[in-house]
């Protein structure tokens, strides 16, 4: 379907956004994890072919995906971080104009339209102007217009932002149908976005990808490798520089803190079960490798150039 190949993407003013990265996109949801700024918008452009990079190749079934904006329009479904939307226009209308542009006939974008309306939840709201849309409802409509050329690939960048717990069920439910077929790429910073979904995860942090495996073996590379500890407010700041600090809350006069450390990190810290949480903290973690081996190291991205 899609491959990413050794992408690379600098800034004017020489800041280097994504740094070598290779992905192949196939069938199943791949999600792909950064903290802010990490570069993950930046990659998630260049594979829609909305910006190009500054080295490296978007593949679209082996060729070249630039020189394809045809083949590429029928094939790609893209709902980039800050969506575009016209106020007066409604949902309807709008989907419309959208489809017509990706070269879908009249007849087809109604009937699909319609159905999408409905699969996100806008039946009802369909023909009002997206001026009066909550932030939501416009996530949502986004999400709309990137499935409406029926596309084989899918790149959504932090579709869930906005959307309430029951949206954003709903939404993983639609693209776990979707994704048995097509490639589904969903880009955020949020853990739990992806993790019931995600047939793959991809870390990436400062443009660098760090990580990449299926949720369940990186979990399981993880195993005893995480702990809870209750210490002092005053050492938190040691602790934190010397483990990666996946959650701290204030227990009394104490701080219970959950990390991830390859041994007992403290004499009375406590081990727990792994998750893919504590996984991603350690990998976007400098500290992992300085203290010692990260969690599912067996699960580091293979080097740039060899696409999946
Ligand atoms: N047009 C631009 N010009 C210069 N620097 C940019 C530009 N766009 C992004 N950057 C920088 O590139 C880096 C990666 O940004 P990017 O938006 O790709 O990250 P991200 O992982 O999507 O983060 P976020 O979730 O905060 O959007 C950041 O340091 C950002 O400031």
């Amino acid at each position: 379907m899609l491959d990413l190949i050794d992408i690379t993407k600098v800034y004017r003013g020489g800041h280097r956004a994504v740094d070598g990265i290779s992905l192949g996109l196939r069938p199943g949801v791949l999600g792909l994890l950064g903290p802010n700024g990490a570069g993950k918008s930046t990659l998630m452009r260049i594979a829609a072919t909305a910006a190009r990079p500054t080295s490296g190749r978007v593949l679209l079934d082996g060729a070249d995906a630039s020189a394809r904006p045809r083949a590429l329009r029928r094939t790609l479904g893209y709902l980039p971080q800050d969506f575009g939307f016209y106020p007066n226009l409604t949902a309807r209308e709008f989907l419309s104009y959208l489809a017509a542009a990706k070269g879908v006939g009249a007849r087809a974008a109604r009937v699909r339209i319609g159905e999408l309306l409905d699969l996100v939840g806008l039946g009802a709201a369909a023909d009002r102007r997206l001026g009066g849309y909550s932030g939501g409802m416009l996530r949502r409509v986004g999400i709309a217009q990137a499935l409406v050329n029926d596309p084989r690939v899918i790149i959504l960048d932090e579709p869930t932002a906005g959307l309430d717990p029951e949206e954003r069920a709903r939404l993983h439910a639609l693209l776990s149908d979707l994704a048995a077929e097509r490639a589904v790429v969903l880009s955020t910073h949020i853990v739990p976005d992806v993790e019931d979904i995600a047939a793959e995860v991809a870390v990436v942090a400062a443009g660098r990808l760090v990580l990449r495996g299926r949720p369940a073996d990186l979990v399981a590379g993880a195993a005893g490798q995480v702990w809870e500890a209750l210490v002092d407010p005053v050492a938190l700041p040691s602790v934190g520089a010397r483990f990666p600090v996946v959650r701290s809350v204030r227990d009394g006069e104490l701080v219970r803190v959950r990390l991830v450390a390859p041994e007992r990190p403290l004499s009375d810290a406590v081990p727990l079960q792994a998750g893919l949480e504590d996984v991603y903290r350690a990998a976007v973690s400098g500290s992992a490798s300085a203290s010692g081996p990260a969690p599912a190291a067996a699960h580091r991205a293979p080097s740039p150039g060899a696409p999946r």
